[in-house]
């Protein structure tokens, strides 16, 4: 493959492409759905419960790792999918590790959003 020259335009149709991507990753996703709402009621809460720039960080990037994780295994899914749509073990085996990913961040996110959150909102109501 021969190098390409850089161009500003090209980086510019790559990035379309990706917003692209990512138009279709939340309005066609229920779970792109969720995590954006999950999200933002993070952000509400960090703002509400005024938490540390250390804990802004931290949060931000549970945030962007969840995302990730679930917009990666969307698109496994869909590769998936075209490769066959009939019952398949394998393919099963790797939505299924897919899906094994996004399941650890979402519990490493709760268990941040309990460390991060919880000692504020009980010091809040006591
Ligand atoms: N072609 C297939 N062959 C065998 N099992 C499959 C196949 N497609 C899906 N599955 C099983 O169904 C599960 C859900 O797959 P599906 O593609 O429906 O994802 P989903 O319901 O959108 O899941 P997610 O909540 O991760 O978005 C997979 O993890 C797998 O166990």
């Amino acid at each position: 493959m021969g190098r390409k020259k850089f161009s500003i335009l090209d980086r510019i149709r790559s990035f379309r492409f990706a917003i692209n991507g990512l138009k279709i990753f939340f309005l066609t996703e229920h779970n792109g759905r969720i995590h954006l709402v999950a999200a933002l009621l993070a952000i509400f809460l960090g703002i509400f419960l005024k938490i540390s720039n250390v804990e802004w960080v931290i949060v931000c990037l549970i945030i962007g790792a969840v995302f990730v994780a679930e917009i990666l295994n969307t698109a496994i899914e869909k590769l998936a999918d075209l490769v066959t749509e009939e019952i398949n073990p394998k393919i099963k085996i790797v939505k299924d590790i897919a899906a094994g990913a996004v399941l650890v961040i979402a519990i490493v996110a709760l268990i941040v959003g309990l460390l991060v959150f919880l000692p504020k909102l009980i010091a809040l109501l006591l």
